[in-house]
């Protein structure tokens, strides 16, 4: 009986956000328009790279130039993927990965970052070998909170039990859809207060992550 664990990326596994602000920051200063702070960059993450600079130009008043979208997007995207300098997983991911690993889970990571993204900071950081699959913001025609990248992971995998982990309003609600059990790393780029985000566990530390899958997959 095959048991997997789906974890989304930025603000779960990795503190990407330092790297996208400054990729933003880039090409809007390139174009005269004001930076971000990282905590405002940060609070533009979770529905992918094109939402992202959505919110960026619509914050400086700018969001009915949609030429003016189409090239910051895609100057942000040339950006994007080289973007793993100042990226790093959070404490404690890899000996969690590892843990799971050793109890016979399958992983796979369920993002809205872009696929190319995605795979150059896995592969930049190591993780990408723990990962049986791995789907991006623009992997399907649809992405999170639509269920369907979610419930084709686990579909994929062929497993029976899965739990998802993520940060995010995004998140919550994807695994919500999906009816897939969830656990909210409280630690990421959330907006809202734990209290109000649905989730059937949480944790603010990956050791403590290992012992709260076991129980998700038992309760499933
Ligand atoms: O890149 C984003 O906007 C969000 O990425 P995530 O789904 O890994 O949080
Ligand atoms: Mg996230």
């Amino acid at each position: 009986m095959r048991r997997a664990v789906v974890f989304d990326l930025d603000g779960t596994l990795i503190d990407s956000a330092p790297d996208i602000h400054a990729a933003a920051n880039t090409v809007l200063e390139r174009r005269d328009i004001a930076p971000f702070t990282l905590a405002e960059a940060r609070g533009f993450v979770g529905h992918g790279a094109a939402v992202f600079v959505e919110r960026c130009l619509s914050a400086r008043g700018l969001s009915e130039d949609a030429a003016l979208q189409a090239q910051v997007l895609e100057e942000f995207l040339e950006l994007y993927e080289g973007a793993v300098h100042q990226t790093r997983p959070y404490p404690g991911v890899a000996a969690c990965l590892d843990a799971l690993v050793a109890e016979g889970l399958d992983l796979a990571v369920c993002t809205n970052k872009p696929e190319g993204a995605t795979a150059a900071v896995l592969a930049h950081l190591g993780l990408d070998r723990y990962f049986d699959v791995v789907v991006g913001g623009d992997t399907f025609a649809v992405r999170k909170p639509d269920p369907a990248p979610l419930r084709e992971i686990i579909a994929c995998l062929g497993a029976v039990g899965a739990a998802y982990v993520g940060d995010s309003e995004v998140d919550a609600e994807t695994a919500a859809r999906a009816e897939v059990p969830f656990a909210l790393y409280t630690e990421g780029y959330r907006q809202t207060p734990v209290e109000e985000l649905p989730h059937d566990a949480r944790f603010e530390a990956f050791d403590d992550l290992p012992a709260i899958v076991r129980r998700l997959l038992a309760a499933g």
